[in-house]
């Protein structure tokens, strides 16, 4: 089930659309005051991601939703996340794929990928949720774009 209901970012962008996706990956976090997330374990992620611009491109997409879903679901689904080595990376603020890092790692991707798009659109926000009650958002700061 996707859940309907997003937090939303204010902008004065003329376009804003937004994806909903779903990946199953399994994780752990290997801190010793992690609890029960030190084994691994898996979860149905629910992802959303927020894409703005002011200019489409020659189809009159901002971005197209499928290449979106593929950036992420191709590379994540169905894996163990601690295997990819950007939830091992000096870069993160966290080296575990927690669920504030995933977001903050998928922003990364994400905004990589349209910076090399013509009409350049920007990841406003990820939102990911691991349960049904449980969910981390990643909103860039200005200095984040490149
Ligand atoms: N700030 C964070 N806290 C926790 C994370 C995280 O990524 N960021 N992750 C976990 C666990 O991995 C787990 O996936 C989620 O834990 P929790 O919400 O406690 O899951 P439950 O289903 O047991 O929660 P209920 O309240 O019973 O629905 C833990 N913390
Ligand atoms: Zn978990």
């Amino acid at each position: 089930m996707i859940y309907s209901y997003y937090p939303q970012w204010p902008h004065n962008y003329r376009y804003e659309l937004n994806k909903d996706m779903h990946l199953s990956a399994a994780h752990y976090i290997p801190s010793e005051d992690a609890g029960k997330c030190r084994r691994v374990h898996g979860h149905t992620y629910t992802i959303n991601v927020t894409v703005v611009g002011d200019e489409l491109n020659r189809n009159g997409f901002l971005i197209d939703f499928t290449v979106l879903k593929k950036w992420i679901h191709k590379r994540y689904d169905h894996t163990l996340l601690n295997d990819h080595p950007e939830f091992a990376s000096e870069e993160t603020e966290a080296a575990y794929p927690t669920t504030e890092v995933v977001a903050q790692v998928i922003w990364k991707t994400v905004q990589q990928k349209l910076d090399e798009t013509s009409n350049k659109p920007k990841c406003l926000q990820v939102l990911v949720r691991e349960t049904p009650t449980s969910y981390a958002v990643f909103r860039p700061k200005e200095g984040d774009f490149a």
